[in-house]
Parts: C-alpha cells; sequence; structure tokens
C-alpha cells in the first residue's frame, strides 16, 4: 500500500486494536510534516516548517473514555488527509490500548495513579500489572518529546478524559498543582474556548499524567473532563464541538501559550480542593448514590464518609464531592471534598 491509500484508509483506533502489542517504528513523510509511529497509540508529527510549540494530546489513558479517542483519532486522519493544517510539533497518545480494547477504565490497576515515576514500585509485579510498562512507555514518549524542545519553547499537555458520572458543570478540568510555578492564564482561556468553564485546582503532588508532565517538564499541563463516559458510536459528537474546534486550532498553533497572554475568560468558576478522601480500609464507604452528580454539594454534618476509624463528616455548608467512587483499592482516591474560590 503506498502512503496516499495507507492515509486515506487510516483510523488510528483500529490501528491500536490491531497492533495492542506494540510494533515497530515507522515514519513517512507528507507534504508539511514528518509523523513518526513510535509504538502502539504513540504518535510524533514533526512540521516541516520552524514551530516553537510542542503540544501533547492524550486521550484513553482510561479505556472506558470513549469520546476523546473519537475525537483525536479524527484529527489524526484529517491530519493525514491535508484537512487539519500541523503547525505545531505534536505527539498523539492513546494511552491504555488494551483497556480500550475492553472499554473498561483499567485492566489491572488504574493507570492515571501510575505517572511521575509511581509505576516503578510496582516494577517487580509488571507481569500481573500491565499498566507498568505503559505508564513507563508514555513517560518515555513524552521525555522523548519535550527533550526535543528548547528553553524558550512552549509546552502543553491536554489529557482528555470523560467522568464517570453527570456533573453539575458538564466540562470541568483539574489543573495540577504547579509546585512554585504560577497557573498561566492561556490554559484558562483555551479551557474557555473549549466550553469548559469550570477548573478545580489541585492542591498537592500527584500520580496522574498531567501532573507528570507539568511536574517534570514545567508543561502547561491540565486534566480535561469533556463530558460523561458512553461507549464507542454512543458519543453525541456536538456535545464537544467547541472542545474539537479548538483541539483543532491548538494544533493549527493559533493559541498563544506565553505567561503574559491576558486572562480573557469570563465567568469560569474554579474550586480549591479542601480534602482528599481516601480508602483507608475495607469498611470505607461513601453514602452517595450512585446517580449524584459531581459537584454537588452538602449541609454540614453530612457523615459524607462512613469508617469505623476515619469517617468524614462535611465540616461546612456547601462543600462538594467530585470523582466519588466506592471501587478503589485500600490507600487510593474515593472522592475530592472541593469548594468554590
Ligand atoms: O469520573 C471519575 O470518577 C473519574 C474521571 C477521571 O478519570 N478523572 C481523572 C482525574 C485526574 C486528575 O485528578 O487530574 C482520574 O481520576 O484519573
Ligand atoms: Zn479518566
Amino acid at each position: 500500500m503506498n502512503t496516499q491509500e495507507f492515509c486515506k484508509t487510516f483510523n488510528l483506533l483500529d490501528f491500536v486494536r490491531e497492533n495492542l502489542d506494540g510494533h515497530k517504528p515507522f515514519t513517512m513523510a507528507l507534504e508539511d510534516f514528518v509523523v513518526t509511529f513510535h509504538d502502539v497509540g504513540i504518535l510524533e508529527f514533526k512540521p516541516k516548517a520552524e514551530s516553537q510549540q510542542y503540544l501533547v494530546l492524550s486521550a484513553g489513558v482510561h479505556g472506558n473514555e470513549t469520546a476523546p479517542m473519537e475525537i483525536v483519532s479524527d484529527m489524526v486522519h484529517d491530519l493525514l488527509n491535508g484537512k487539519l493544517e500541523l503547525r505545531c510539533h505534536l505527539l498523539v497518545l492513546i494511552g491504555h490500548p488494551k483497556a480500550m480494547l475492553e472499554e473498561n477504565r483499567f485492566i489491572d490497576f488504574n493507570l492515571n495513579r501510575m505517572f511521575n515515576g509511581e509505576w516503578k514500585k510496582y516494577w517487580e509485579r509488571r507481569d500481573e500489572i500491565c499498566e507498568v510498562e505503559r505508564a513507563k512507555r508514555l513517560e518515555e514518549a513524552v521525555n522523548d518529546f519535550f527533550s526535543k524542545s528548547c528553553a524558550n519553547d512552549t509546552r502543553t499537555h491536554l489529557d482528555l478524559h470523560t467522568a464517570i458520572r453527570a456533573s453539575k458543570y458538564q466540562k470541568f478540568a483539574i489543573y495540577p498543582y504547579l509546585d512554585s510555578r504560577e497557573h498561566n492564564p492561556a490554559v484558562f482561556n483555551v479551557m474557555q474556548d473549549c466550553g469548559v468553564n469550570t477548573i478545580l485546582l489541585y492542591h498537592k503532588p500527584s500520580t496522574v499524567f498531567s501532573y507528570h508532565s507539568s511536574h517534570n517538564y514545567k508543561a502547561d499541563s491540565i486534566t480535561v473532563e469533556l463530558g460523561k463516559v458512553k461507549p464507542f458510536g454512543e458519543n453525541d459528537r456536538e456535545d464537544f464541538a467547541a472542545a474539537e474546534k479548538t483541539l483543532r486550532q491548538l494544533v493549527e498553533a493559533s493559541y498563544n501559550f506565553d505567561h503574559t497572554t491576558r486572562y480573557k475568560a469570563n465567568g469560569q468558576r474554579l474550586f480549591k480542593v479542601k480534602r482528599e478522601l481516601l480508602r483507608v480500609s475495607d469498611d470505607s464507604h461513601l453514602n452517595v448514590d450512585d446517580g449524584l452528580a459531581n459537584f454537588s454539594s452538602f449541609e454540614k454534618g453530612f457523615e459524607l464518609l462512613s469508617d469505623p476509624e476515619k469517617p468524614y463528616v462535611v465540616e461546612s455548608d456547601g462543600e462538594a464531592i467530585v470523582f466519588p467512587n466506592n471501587n478503589v483499592p485500600i490507600g487510593q482516591r474515593m472522592a475530592l471534598v472541593v469548594e468554590e474560590v
């Protein structure tokens, strides 16, 4: 098959499904860029024209979060077929191909708790936990990509997700902890253009992918929750139209990520994390219905987390909950208690 035929019929998600255990790297030179298929779900686009922007778009770190994978896959198709112009350095990642095939959040362990080197703690168990080697591989890909950039280049990473449950604010994002850096107004502006009007400011280092790239490469990184989890083919792409348009504009490098960018976002809600509720024992249990939306709030005095040793009772009216999950192992996050700032 020649390059033109390959591009015309190429579907990233099918290609990933067909190469689950990896493939040999290969490169194709197209008119405006060179694309390298480094490994399953790891594609790098290098523009022929000079660019100072390095963009990572990751989707499917959770295998059942299908909409972002569909969006990214369509963008890759359009890039390969000249329908989307590439004006930045771009790394596209389909995070967890095996979980994607099964449309499950993960196989053995939540991949989005394995970054920032956390996978090293599980290295001895890599044969029983498939996410260990994948986290290592994804970190290597990000490292190789950002290592090509210079000090004045911009580094951006959008880790695209959809949430398990509905949300009071349908689209929201989690801005990872920045150590001693400042929040970048450009990130808020891009989120606003994506239709993301609620931003949760994370309060401490973590083992999620966006914190990894932010902490290690000083990237402008953010985890974006674009809607609710649905099976492949059942996403209403109209719901994602603003995000999709903005992602395409990012690839066309029509955004400036300079920290001096003026904050134009208007009406954006900001939340901060007040507390992280961890599972401390087998008996830890959140007293929330499955149908309860993210950002639902409680009255002071409500026992949100029951546990014989360490229950959590709501301390003030208006405390809200994000990502409640009774189905996590001991030591992992069961929910975030957040409050508006
Ligand atoms: O809906 C849920 O409960 C989880 C959705 C999801 O996968 N969220 C990410 C957030 C990562 C972050 O905190 O930046 C996750 O839990 O991994
Ligand atoms: Zn997710």
